[in-house]
């Protein structure tokens, strides 16, 4: 039988993994996610071809590690499921790790690469403890079949030198790697080459400001196929709130906040050394503070339930307004389109037309009834403008970054 490609994005939350057929490209086989690890119980949720399937989780599932032997063994033993149903299906496991540090690509893991990987996880913790925690356990527990780590990092490593560097003492930023990284790359890769091919241009000559909005938002400047800027920095944490994060903020606001800032946080264990600041702002800041919820779609209506909601719906809206506008001047004004992506961005109509609104001066114009529709299923890019608009293309993808990671190593390794 052909084998297939495993596909991994471990959150601190949420483990999802989609089953794909090596070709190119690749094809969908099965789709598996445990949501709400740190909030229990959690929830699965199943799709194999037309079977589509959501039950809470009996079984105590807290850590990444447990969610994923869950997942695969659940796989594994649907009968329906005939492409995949021992590990030796499988040829290779893609694993999605925020922080690649320096790496401009996806590397195989061995021992000398997840030496590296282990030292970068100073850098990150909270961000790729998960997924290294799921890497280490795939290469005790399926040590045949080989594993690829693909980085949120990668993708911006073309960020000039002026935008990477933060202006502290240079030797120190060297020697600690401390410098703009950004994330959500390989998100950014699947959207750049979806909307190319939606508007019939060649990668290197396309242009777009992109917004990867879900429970972590960040945005950014794609100039001839590059990134050229994003919003988020060192960590995850720089740049646009979302569903937890604060988002940037004056730095000596941390040390205001509470005495207790640079300490170890309780949450911290010992595989993971974060400061109650890092906590704070990394955990309970954001629409979670703001408003109790951190789901979006309760922020995001017409008539928010409380001033709080409307107040953290304006906040949003301000700081992506704030990026749009510093990034069509770093473009030169040169953009083909502005495109809404992650949860956020392709499931809220009332964001992108709030936020169009707000940037009609760039030419941007919006068809509400494209718009209020949203794409269908199987639509990877939709198009919401009016059609009368000369202006860039306000632009909806659906990403999808277990799909990306699967066709590079197909591309790449077939
Ligand atoms: N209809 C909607 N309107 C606004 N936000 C939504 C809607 N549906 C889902 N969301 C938000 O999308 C976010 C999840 O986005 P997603 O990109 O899937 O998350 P993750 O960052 O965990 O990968 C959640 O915060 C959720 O509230
Ligand atoms: C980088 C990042 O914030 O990832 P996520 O949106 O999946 O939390
Ligand atoms: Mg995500």
């Amino acid at each position: 039988m052909p084998k297939s490609i495993l596909a991994v994005n471990a959150g601190s939350s949420s483990v999802k993994i989609t089953f794909y057929t090596f070709e190119n490209p690749p094809r969908t086989i099965a789709d598996a996610a445990i949501s709400g690890i740190t909030a229990p119980p959690p929830t699965l949720k199943y799709q194999q071809g037309d079977k589509k399937h959501k039950e809470e989780v009996k079984e105590k599932l807290s850590t990444p590690q447990d969610a994923f032997k869950y997942l695969l063994q659940r796989c594994f033993s649907d009968p329906d499921l005939s492409e995949v149903t021992s590990v030796d299906d499988l040829e290779y496991i893609c694993h999605r790790v925020v922080h690649g540090g320096d790496y401009r690509d996806a590397v195989e893991i061995n021992d000398e690469t997840l030496d590296h990987l282990k030292g970068l996880e100073d850098l990150a913790p909270l961000h790729n403890f998960s997924a290294l925690e799921i890497v280490r356990l795939c290469r005790v527990e399926l040590p045949k079949v080989r594993s690829i780590t693909f980085f949120d990092s990668a993708f911006h490593q073309t960020i000039p030198e002026a935008i990477r560097t933060y202006p502290i003492n240079q030797e120190i930023a060297e020697a600690n790697g401390l410098r703009k990284y950004g994330f959500h790359g390989i998100s950014y890769s699947f959207i750049l080459r979806s909307v190319a091919q939606f508007l019939n241009k060649p990668i290197e000559k396309t242009n777009l400001i992109v917004m990867h909005i879900g429970s972590g938002a960040s945005i950014c400047a794609i100039k001839d196929g590059k990134s050229v800027d994003t919003s988020m920095g060192l960590t995850p944490l720089a740049g646009l709130p979302g569903a937890t994060r604060s988002g940037s903020i004056d730095p000596s606001l941390v040390f205001h906040y509470t005495n207790e800032a640079g300490k170890l946080s309780p949450g911290s264990t010992s595989e993971m050394h974060i400061s109650t600041a890092e906590d704070i702002l990394n955990k309970q800041s954001g629409w979670k503070a703001l408003t109790g919820t951190t789901d979006f779609s309760q922020i995001a209506v017409e008539n928010p339930p409380s001033k709080a909601h409307k107040l953290a719906f304006d906040i949003f809206v301000d700081r992506i307004q704030g990026y749009i506008g510093s990034y069509y001047v770093k473009l030169n004004g040169e953009l083909d389109g502005v495109v809404f992506a992650g949860g956020i961005g392709e499931k809220s109509a009332l964001l992108r037309r709030t936020l169009i609104d707000k940037c009609q001066c760039l030419g941007l114009a919006i068809d509400n009834v494209a718009n209020d529709k949203g794409p269908e299923d199987e639509e990877t890019v939709k198009d919401i403008s009016k059609g009368s608009s000369k202006g860039p293309r306000a632009l909806v993808c659906q990403t999808n970054e277990q799909f990306e990671m699967a066709y590079h190593c197909a591309c790449s390794r077939s």
